[in-house]
């Protein structure tokens, strides 16, 4: 049995309308031009912080507004849930693999308050043993201190890191796990810039990939 840790946003969820939608009630507001969609997918991987940050590079606000804007922003969070949809075939999958024996965790770099609104939202939390966001620990990814953590409190056996990004392809290799590749989510460059052990696009297709990848490794 396998300890499998996911990434959230690009991964198990397509939750870029949300922040989108949370992005341009703050700009707005404040009588800046909003977004677009594709924007804001762009600016999702590295946590809040810096999301807000390429939200005002993108629309020339001073630094000055970083942190009234950031505290705007996650207070706002917890309640960005209802145009979110996991990615087709994500609770099935996570059903399978749990049936098999695989015990299941979530590190991502949204705040943890926001992680578990959307798991509940969606009824997908009593899935997950345990759930690492980007202000659980000092350090978020690509420090892979949080995913470390993750793996930590789901005891034993072979390690299986499963997300979307550059930056979850960097956690990966800095704590020397597996990482399977969901296609689909937000990278922003090729699939051969992004280190992996394995691509998928469709999550009825990951129960045999994690398979197939532990009778590799046995
Ligand atoms: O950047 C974020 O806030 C979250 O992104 P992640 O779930 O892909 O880590
Ligand atoms: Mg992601």
């Amino acid at each position: 049995m396998a300890r499998i840790v996911f990434d959230l946003d690009g991964t198990l969820i397509d939750s870029a309308p949300d922040i989108h939608g949370i992005a341009n009630a703050l700009l707005t507001a404040d009588g800046y031009d909003p977004i677009t969609l594709e924007q804001a997918r762009d600016f999702i991987g590295n946590g809040a912080a810096v999301f807000v940050q390429r939200m005002r590079a993108a629309r020339g606000i001073p630094d000055s507004r970083q942190e009234r804007m950031l505290m705007d922003f996650v207070a706002n969070y917890d309640r960005a849930v209802t145009l979110t949809r996991p990615y087709a075939g994500v609770e099935a999958a996570l059903r399978t693999l749990r049936g098999q024996g695989h015990r299941l965790g979530i590190c991502t770099n949204k705040p943890l308050r926001a992680t578990k609104a959307v798991l509940d939202h969606l009824g997908l939390s009593p899935y997950f043993e345990t759930v690492w966001g980007g202000d659980s620990l000092p350090v978020h990814k690509p420090d892979p201190s949080p995913l470390d953590a993750a793996f930590r409190k789901l005891g034993e056996g072979p390690e299986i890191y499963v997300g979307d990004s550059e930056v979850d392809a960097e956690t990966a290799q800095r704590a020397m796990v597996p990482f399977l590749l969901f296609t689909e989510g937000y990278r922003k460059t090729s699939l051969s810039m992004i280190p992996h052990t394995a691509t998928f696009s469709a999550f009825d297709g990951l129960p045999d990939l994690v398979s197939s990848l532990l009778a590799e490794a046995a």
